[in-house]
């Protein structure tokens, strides 16, 4: 609702340019429109909140952050970028976007499968920020990237973070960035605006797990499981004692994934405190597993409305 209260907001201001860009618009729920502001598409301004951002709103509406995850490429880019404008559409709060790698160790067998998929199609990181410069200014949700650690090494730090920033991304994940290299790589992420999402898992010991916290970017992410990414028969109970130890830790947003698949996952992890769960390899199944790319978004939107539901 409050997406679209700000769109319709926006896109009134947007009605008659000339007469919006200098003039205050009477309802402070309005988007305040500078003589500098130029509009690349309607939706366009509200793509510039970022994470932390995102969650504070959401707090403040007492909801919590849906936030897939998909591979990017698989089963083709176009796909891809379909799939982001679904996710955006039905409601998603923060998307996760995947880049395919050849070693994804902290992957479970749906997201090794599709990264493969992906790398066969010739999926690479210049065309994933070449699709990302055409659709990230028509999501209305932040995106977050994911990379493994070796990639970014390869590209140098410094460019890839100007570069993701370029194309408009906000977040960053790294799951195998040793807790003791990400000094280097919040560094440029911070002089990119980028938010650096650290990971904790059930066997982090409490005193990194508070170095991770404080370390974290607009939100921490809190493994809920021993093991690989893949959907779970249910989530793991330790997962209330994790979410309130953190609490503890920190202010921040504590967003859960690993295994969540269906609504009762979602309801119980919200129950448990949690501000934000992520899906990814029951969409990405979905995604790449169909008979083809539009029975495969099909159901894509199926999901995503039905673990939604469970939120609301
Ligand atoms: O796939 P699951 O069990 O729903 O978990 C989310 C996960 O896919 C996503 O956040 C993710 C994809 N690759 C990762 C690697 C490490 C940690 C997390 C991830």
């Amino acid at each position: 609702m409050a997406v679209a209260l700000k769109a319709t907001c926006f896109l009134q201001l947007q009605k008659k340019p000339q007469d919006n860009l200098l003039s205050r618009p009477s309802n402070p729920q309005s988007i305040t429109i500078s003589a500098r502001t130029t509009f690349k598409h309607p939706m366009a301004a509200l793509s510039t909140v970022g994470l932390a951002e995102t969650f504070t709103r959401l707090r403040k509406q007492g909801k919590v952050a849906f936030i897939p995850y998909i591979t990017a490429g698989d089963p083709d880019l176009s796909t891809t970028a379909e799939a982001l404008k679904v996710l955006d559409s039905c409601g998603s709060d923060i998307i996760e976007l995947g880049v395919p790698y050849s070693d994804p160790l902290a992957d479970g067998p749906v997201i090794q499968a599709a990264a493969t998929r992906a790398l066969a199609k010739g999926t690479n990181f210049n065309a994933i920020m070449s699709m990302l410069k055409e659709v990230v200014p028509q999501l209305s949700c932040p995106l977050a990237l994911f990379s493994y650690y070796n990639p970014i090494l390869k590209r140098g730090i410094e460019k890839f973070m100007s570069t993701v920033k370029d194309v408009g991304v906000h977040g960053l994940v790294v799951p195998d960035v040793p807790l003791e290299e990400t000094e280097i790589l919040r560094n440029e992420a911070v002089k990119n605006n980028i938010e650096l999402v650290l990971l904790t898992t059930p066997t982090t010991p409490t005193d990194r797990m508070k170095a991770i916290v404080e370390a974290s970017e607009g939100f921490v992410y809190l493994v809920s499981s021993v093991g690989v990414t893949g959907a779970r028969a249910s989530v793991s109970a330790k997962v209330e004692t994790l979410l309130s130890e953190i609490k503890e830790a920190t202010s921040k947003p504590v967003a859960v994934g690993f295994g969540i698949s269906k609504p009762e996952h979602v309801k119980k992890v919200v129950a448990w405190g949690a501000d934000g769960v992520i899906v990814g390899s029951a969409m990405v199944k979905l995604l790449g597993e169909a008979k083809s790319p539009e029975e495969g978004l099909k159901e894509l939107e199926t999901l995503t409305k039905s673990l939604k539901s469970a939120l609301l």
